[in-house]
């Protein structure tokens, strides 16, 4: 299967642009919620929480399923352990993988080079500022700038390092499709259906204007997880978008 091409084409039952934040503490409740989903609504993402306890069989579980998955561990180390990491996850035949941008050009031009022996490698992308974070959090870490001066940078340096795309807030959206064009995919986490409960995200936009913005894919984990009736949740953003 060609990702990039799927990536462009924008049709729901093709390309379903939610990807389901699955922070569960465990494989049965994940999988007794999954068993509701239907793989041509949405894509699935497997954060640290649940890899933690579940690991890659479950991974695969979620592959047979029909799922794609995003397997976001959000890689930072040394570029020969980035490598092999992704390596790794490439062979448990996920859709999507990631790494921080704050690791450097080194780092992430390993990461690609290692996807390169891969016939139908994953989507790899990288983390800019985590959409938690605003100006305050970043002058803590010695970062003296505003969140978007500092994804444009990280971007940039991706877009160079040669991944396919980034991790951004859909507040930068709109920037960085002027600034990296049209086929960069921005995979845009922090979004919030209007009224819906912020919880411990910053930068934040509803459904609708993240992919009127520019958003390739919207991440959404509790509006949806946390919905009472989840279903009817995931249908409403879809129809929104
Ligand atoms: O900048 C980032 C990067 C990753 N995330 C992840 O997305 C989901 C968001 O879940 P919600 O419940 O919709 O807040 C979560 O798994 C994070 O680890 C992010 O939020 N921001």
């Amino acid at each position: 299967m060609n990702w990039k091409k799927i990536m462009t084409e924008n049709t729901l039952n093709n390309d379903p642009k939610v990807l389901i934040a699955l922070d569960f503490p465990d494989s049965i409740s994940a999988l007794e919620f999954v068993a509701q989903l239907n793989p041509n609504e949405c894509r699935l993402k497997v954060g640290k929480e649940l890899f933690a306890v579940a690991g890659p069989e479950f991974v695969k579980q979620l592959i047979r399923q029909q799922f794609d998955v995003f397997l976001d561990l959000k890689y930072h180390d040394i570029p020969n352990t980035v490598a092999k990491a992704v390596q790794a996850a490439a062979r448990m035949g996920v859709w999507m993988v990631n790494v921080h941008a704050s690791g450097g050009s080194k780092m992430m031009e390993a990461a690609k080079q290692a996807l390169a022996e891969f016939e139908q490698p994953p989507l790899l992308i990288a983390v800019t500022v985590l959409t938690s974070m605003q100006r305050e959090d970043l002058a803590e870490i010695g970062l003296d700038v505003e969140p978007q001066e500092h994804v444009l940078r990280l971007a940039k340096l991706t877009k160079q390092s040669g991944l396919d795309g980034v991790v951004c807030s859909a507040q930068e959206t709109a920037m960085l499709r002027t600034e990296l064009g049209p086929d960069f995919c921005l995979v845009t986490p922090g979004i919030r259906p209007a009224g819906a409960d912020v919880n411990d995200q910053k930068r934040i936009m509803t459904p609708a204007d993240a992919i009127k913005s520019g958003s390739s894919y919207l991440v959404i984990g509790r509006p949806i997880t946390q919905a009472a009736d989840p279903v009817a949740a995931l249908k409403a953003i879809n129809a929104s978008i």
